[in-house]
């Protein structure tokens, strides 16, 4: 599933952890690499993978790591911009405005930034996680491929670019004060956190309600986590999301709300498309490339020699039966 949505040729593509503290999302996202890589250095690997696939391809990637904490947004690649805000392009994309994005050219490249990134994160011990995440953090990757055609006359021409986006998001856990005992300023944190997990519920819920369809008023603006995740969640997004839970039966209340949250989550059906520029003008050229072989060949009355390649880049109708030897009828 995780893979198919890394793979996946769809303009945006989103994976999610979803659950109570200390259930194991960050372990899933992140795992303990080299042994247990999570979902993102999978992710990555399988990207990088797949462009040794595709020779005929050149690739463009690019990776940005952000956190919400306390509902400000900080670059956790330059932790000097905070407080960074929420932009929407005429075509109705969500970015986050003055947010570094630095060029990456091999998952190693990616496992360095992520590890700088980490070590910028809000984390903060609680009763229940010693290392528990007190923000919410996107680890995005946009990438542009564009893709080689060789022709007859024109040996390497551009055809099409597809640009795509992959957001690999941590989500803090739900927490209970009674369970955690938190005071100050792991008090506050843990409010904000509940209160963005509130909005994401309420999204979900709304999506759910309306079959997919963003009809109606659905309040993504209500925190900055659903305002950034608005396209994964109810537009045309392959989006995963993974639910996790605590065996213990302390939870159990905890555990029935993730399941519900995952069961109106499978309702949603969204429309992924793929972001395909067709050159026009490539199209337009590689077309005549074919209309001047075809004019070519009439003109000469040479239908074997330009079959059997005897027709070169550049030839006029006349060089093209000048050319022929053959003695064949003209
Ligand atoms: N599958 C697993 N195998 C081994 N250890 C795990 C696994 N899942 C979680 N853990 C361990 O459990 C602890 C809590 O996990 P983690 O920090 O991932 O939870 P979390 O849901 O992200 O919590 P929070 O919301 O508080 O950040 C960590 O010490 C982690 O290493």
């Amino acid at each position: 599933m995780v893979k198919t949505t890394a793979y996946s040729r769809t303009h945006l593509g989103t994976v999610f952890t979803y659950g109570q503290t200390c259930s194991g999302k960050t372990f899933t996202m992140y795992g303990a690499p080299p042994k247990h890589p999570g979902v993102i250095p999978l992710a990555v690997q399988d990207i990088f993978a797949r462009v040794k696939e595709r020779p005929d391809c050149e690739f463009l990637f690019k990776a940005s790591f952000l956190e919400i904490y306390n509902e400000v947004i900080r670059d956790l690649l330059d932790p000097k911009r905070v407080n960074l805000k929420i932009h929407e392009t005429p075509n109705r994309e969500i970015f986050v405005g003055n947010l570094s994005e630095k060029p990456v050219y091999s998952a190693h490249e990616v496992a360095e930034l992520l590890q700088k990134g980490e070590a910028n994160r809000s984390i903060g011990e609680t009763n229940m996680n010693e290392r528990s995440s007190r923000s919410h953090t996107i680890f995005r990757m946009v990438s542009k491929h564009f893709q080689i055609a060789s022709t007859h006359l024109a040996p390497s021409r551009l055809i099409h670019t597809t640009r795509q986006l992959k957001n690999l998001v941590d989500l803090a856990g739900s927490e209970r004060v009674g369970f955690t005992k938190a005071e100050g300023l792991r008090l506050k944190e843990g409010a904000h956190i509940n209160k963005s997990l509130l909005a994401l519920g309420t999204v979900i819920s709304r999506l759910a309600e309306s079959g997919g369809e963003s009809r109606g008023h659905i309040p993504y603006r209500d925190s900055k986590l659903t305002r950034i995740l608005q396209n994964a969640l109810g537009g045309n997004a392959k989006t995963s999301i993974i639910c996790t839970v605590t065996p213990s039966e302390a939870f159990a209340d905890e555990t029935i709300s993730t399941l519900k949250f995952a069961r109106r989550a499978m309702v949603i059906a969204n429309k992924p498309i793929v972001n395909e520029v067709r050159h026009a003008a490539i199209f337009i050229a590689t077309h005549k490339t074919n209309l001047y072989i075809y004019y070519n060949t009439r003109a000469a009355g040479c239908h074997r020699c330009c079959k059997t390649g005897t027709l070169s880049r550049g030839n006029s109708p006349t060089e093209a039966a000048a050319a022929c030897s053959k003695p064949h009828a003209r």
